[in-house]
Parts: structure tokens; sequence; C-alpha cells
């Protein structure tokens, strides 16, 4: 089953083609890795899939129905985005920046509830500690762990409102641990994960292809604003590729679990 479907999505700006054709599913419970160099059209997609891009061909649909046309509080309460650079104009406490993810769903939700679902939040990014600090004081990767914690609050918002925990969700995920240091890049990888295994469809860019293996069900590889292999990690990752792709040398390291490691070098 599939939640989200793109038929071959374009979108281009002033005669520029920034994604050609693309053509791809995310299914619940699935966790969707896009892969590429810098400028290859993964920002774009991932824009496409969540509404906040319109594209200039082709079809972008949720659960069957043109995407564009699903009302704004129903998509609230169905999928968050954690975009590649969260800007914020006030001084907001890092508990504010958060139910600022509850804005539009989580209105109506009794203060208790609400209070819950950011507690848990907070808790689930590892922010909990920082929870009454100026968001404006924090460093790079704890602001990051908050917008994380803002999406996952925003998600558990629309869950409640509308009293569906089976309630089709998404999750996009830009670079999302581009700033973590390593315990919290497998933290927040650890809790996309298990979101997905609760049945959220999850897409995630990234740039690290043995993090992306290690926790990927699908990679889209993408080049020059294209898609240009989807699968399973091993299928798509494979040495010929990545230096195709990156014009990098890779030697793939069986590692245990039988999630590789990726190792490169330039030619
Ligand atoms: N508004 C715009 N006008 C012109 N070109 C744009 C615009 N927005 C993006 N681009 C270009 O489109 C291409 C794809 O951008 P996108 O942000 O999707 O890449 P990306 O794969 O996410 O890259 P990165 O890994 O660097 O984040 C880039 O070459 C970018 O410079």
């Amino acid at each position: 089953m599939s939640l989200l479907t793109l038929s071959a999505a374009s979108y281009g700006v002033r005669g520029k083609t920034l994604l050609n054709q693309a053509s791809m599913t995310l299914r619940p419970g699935q966790l969707t890795v896009a892969i590429g160099p810098n400028g290859a059209g993964k920002s774009t997609l991932l824009r496409l899939c969540c509404g906040e891009l319109a594209p200039t061909a082709g079809r972008v649909l949720w659960d069957g129905a043109e995407l564009a046309g699903i009302p704004p509080w129903r998509l609230a309460a169905s999928r968050a985005v954690l975009p590649q650079a969260s800007g914020l104009g006030f001084p907001f406490t890092v508990a504010e920046v958060v139910r600022l993810g509850m804005e539009t769903v989580g209105r109506k939700l009794p203060r208790a509830a609400a209070t819950a679902i950011i507690d848990s939040s907070l808790a689930s990014a590892d922010v909990d500690h920082l929870t009454g600090r100026s968001y404006e004081t924090l460093s790079g990767g704890e602001r990051q762990r908050v917008h994380f914690a803002r999406a996952i609050a925003q998600l558990a918002a629309g869950r409640a409102a509308t009293k569906r925990d089976d309630l089709p969700q998404a999750l996009f995920l830009d670079e999302p641990t581009a700033s973590l240091d390593i315990h919290h890049q497998l933290l927040l990888i650890r809790e996309a994960r298990q979101l997905a295994d609760s049945g959220v469809a999850v897409f995630a860019v990234l740039h690290d292809l043995s993090l992306a293996s290690s926790c990927a069900d699908a990679i889209l590889l993408m080049r020059n604003g294209e898609i240009v292999a989807q699968g399973a990690p091993d299928v798509v990752l494979t040495p010929d590729r990545v230096r195709q792709v990156f014009g990098v040398e890779t030697e793939i390291l069986q590692a245990r679990n039988g999630v590789p490691t990726f190792a490169y070098r330039l030619p």
C-alpha cells in the first residue's frame, strides 16, 4: 500500500529543471532515504513530497488524492517536516518551539494531553534538559534536535486530535543528522526507525551511505535532478554506482549484523 505517490513529477523554475520526472512511492512502515551529491535535487524532491512545492508537471498523490487539494488542517495532522534549515524570528523557549509544531493540530487538545506530548517529544530528541532555555542560545546540533522534537510532537498531536492511532502519517527529514554528534545521529536515526516501525512513512535525506544503509528499507539515489536508482540499499549502493554518481572509489566493509560500512577515497 502506498501513502504517497509521485508520478513523473517535475519541478522547474525560470526554465531550469530542478527535478525531472520523478516517480516513487512512500509506504507506511517504511523508511526511505534519498542520497545524492550536492544539488542533485533531494531537497526539491522532499519539498514536493510534503506539499511545500507543487509539481510543474506530473502528479503528487497522498492516499490516492491530489496532495495540493488536502485541507491544511488534515495535512498538518498527517505529515511533519524537518527542513534543512529552520529559522525562528522570536526568542522562544525550547518548549515553546516544540509547542509550535502543535499549533495547527493540537489547539483543541486538553492541556494535560498537549503537555504530555511535548514532554515525551523533548525526551525522544534528548532535549528535555533544555526545556526552559531560550532557543537562540542553543548550539546548532541542539537546535536541530529541538526541531526534531517539534516534528514528532506534531505527528503525536495529529494522532491525538483525530483520536486515531492508525492515522496514516509521514515524516520528512532533510539532512536531520547534519549537525549532530555521533551519539545523537544514532539516537535520531533510531527514533526515525521506530516511527517507521510503528507505521509512519519516513522519508529522510542523508549524506552518510553507512548510516543510510543501516536504517533504510529503500534508497533513492539521485543525480542531476533525477532518481537514477531505487530499491534496497544493497541493490542500489554498489561501488560502480557510487563511483558514477559521486566520483569516489568505495570499499564496502561487511560489518556485524550484515550492515555494510562504506569507506571512500578519491580516485
Ligand atoms: N529557486 C531556485 N532557483 C534556481 N535554482 C535552484 C532554486 N532552488 C534550488 N535550485 C537548484 O536546484 C538544484 C537542486 O537543489 P536541491 O536543494 O534540491 O539539492 P540537494 O540535492 O538537496 O542538495 P544538497 O545536498 O546540497 O542539499 C541545485 O542545483 C540548486 O542550486
